[in-house]
């Protein structure tokens, strides 16, 4: 399995193998000795599966906070996604910092981000599905939002602003100055 540390040391970009032939392909997406090998030695509790049905949607800056922070190893599996972190730990030498990855079906690679970290991504493709899995259940109280396009932040995503489609609570989320005492 290639394994990529990015600029950010805590997330790890991974691609599992593909043994294709005449009818396609196989690949074992995940498997729990070959990702700790590669850095990601964590328990998922809970998968999600999310349908972007246009280029250009956001979906984040997103995290949960304590007691429910959530790690989530991040796959597209239709279509094409510009997946980004966001370190969000308070006193990290990297806080505030940003890194990114195109996961699309074609190329089969996983992001892990770690809990801590804020996660969001915008669609490439019409139709994008993203499936990925997570190291604590959802926890409404415990989730929040902080804005995509926070000049703090500075994140090159691939939509203009005045393109992006945004749910409500993302379209009214928090500046990211609020993370301050989040972890
Ligand atoms: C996250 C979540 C949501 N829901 C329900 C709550 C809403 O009624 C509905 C849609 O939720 P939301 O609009 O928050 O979905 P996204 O905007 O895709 O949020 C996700 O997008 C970013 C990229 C993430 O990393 C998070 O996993 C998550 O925040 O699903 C659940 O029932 N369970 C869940 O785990």
């Amino acid at each position: 399995m290639k394994v990529e540390r990015l600029a950010l040391p805590d997330i790890v970009l991974v691609t599992p193998p593909r043994f294709g032939d005449e009818r396609g392909f196989f690949s074992e997406t995940y498997n729990a000795a070959r990702m700790a090998a590669a850095g990601i030695d964590a328990v998922f509790v809970q998968d999600n599966h999310s349908l972007s049905r246009r280029r250009g949607v956001v979906r984040g800056l997103h995290c949960q906070l304590p007691p429910h922070p959530q790690g989530k190893l991040v796959r597209c599996t239709r279509g094409a996604i510009w997946d980004v972190a966001v370190d969000a730990r308070q006193g990290s030498p990297t806080f505030g910092r940003w890194v990114a990855a195109e996961l699309t079906a074609e190329n089969g690679s996983q992001l892990w981000i770690p809990a801590g970290f804020l996660h969001g991504f915008c669609t490439l493709t019409d139709a994008a599905e993203v499936q990925y899995k997570c190291t604590d259940v959802w926890s409404r109280d415990c989730e929040r939002s902080v804005r995509w396009d926070d000049p703090d932040l500075g994140i090159a995503w691939p939509v203009a602003a005045g393109d992006a489609i945004l749910s409500d609570k993302d379209a009214a989320a928090a500046p990211f100055a609020a993370v301050r005492d989040w972890f």
